[in-house]
């Protein structure tokens, strides 16, 4: 099978500060890969480089577009790296209030991205906005309210369908569930599951719990100080971890 993405040796540097450092991996197709690590690792500046978010330092990033091309991510111009994001990637902030729109309502916020990828009908999209709120379990009666009338895990329920409602192909989530309740998290966990495996989305989350990654994840990337230390399927890394640091993580929260 053909990676969607593929990175090899990619580092990026704050001024003299290793935010990653020679990172190499792919991402299949339908795949739920998770990056793990501690606060400063390097995990967020690892998928904000990967989105194309921030610059990055060296090494190659190749990306396989529905179009059948292999497309050199980091050689792209600037029009044709926000057509690929706006058509074929999603990325789900940590706070859901950076990824939505809080002057617009609800209903809008998840039909301006078809709108940007050319739909028109306004019946339509509503249609579309209406069905994607019950599929994120929102009450469809609320598509006018705005964003600020929703609870926290509302909101990121609404940010969700916000991104996926166009079919991304490949979806960026930087801490999804951090910052809610237990038990809000454990139903996001629970629908971002259902959602990434009915849609088959190959999806690239960073976290700091281990509990979303042995939920959400086929893989990890177990990151410290900017570098990938271990690497491999889910239950093998936490089930059995070989580098002292995977330990340190895995013995320092309850089995789930
Ligand atoms: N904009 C920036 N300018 C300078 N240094 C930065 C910047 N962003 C991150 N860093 C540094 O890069 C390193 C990795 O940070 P990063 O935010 O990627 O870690 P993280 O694992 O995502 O942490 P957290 O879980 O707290 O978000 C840290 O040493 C951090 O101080």
């Amino acid at each position: 099978m053909t990676p969607l993405l593929s990175a090899r040796a990619l580092s990026k540097q704050y001024g003299g500060r290793n935010g990653c450092r020679n990172v190499s991996f792919d991402l299949y197709p339908g795949e739920v890969l998770c990056i793990v690590g501690e606060s400063g690792s390097g995990k967020s500046t690892l998928l904000n480089t990967l989105a194309l978010r921030t610059p990055v330092g060296s090494g190659t990033l190749h990306y396989a577009s529905a179009h059948g091309e292999t497309l050199d991510l980091l050689a792209l111009s600037e029009p044709r790296k926000r057509l690929l994001m706006r058509t074929e990637w999603g990325f789900v902030q940590q706070n859901p209030r950076d990824g939505l729109r809080s002057s617009v309502s609800a209903g809008a916020n998840i039909g301006e991205p078809l709108m940007a990828v050319g739909a028109r009908h306004y019946g339509k999209i509503r249609e579309a906005a209406t069905q994607w709120m019950a599929r994120v379990e929102l009450d469809a009666s609320r598509i006018d309210e705005l964003p600020s009338a929703f609870s926290g895990g509302m909101q990121q329920r609404l940010q969700i369908a916000r991104n996926l409602v166009t079919r991304p192909r490949l979806v960026f989530m930087d801490e999804p569930t951090a910052g809610l309740d237990v038990s809000v998290q454990a139903r996001l966990l629970d629908l971002l599951r259902t959602l990434t495996s009915t849609l088959h989305l190959s999806v690239l989350i960073v976290t700091h719990d281990i509990g979303v990654a042995r939920l959400l994840a086929h893989r990890l990337m177990v990151m410290q100080g900017g570098e990938v230390v271990e690497a491999g399927l889910t239950d093998q890394v936490l089930d059995d971890p070989q580098h002292p640091y995977t330990q340190t993580l895995v013995s320092s929260v309850l089995p789930v």
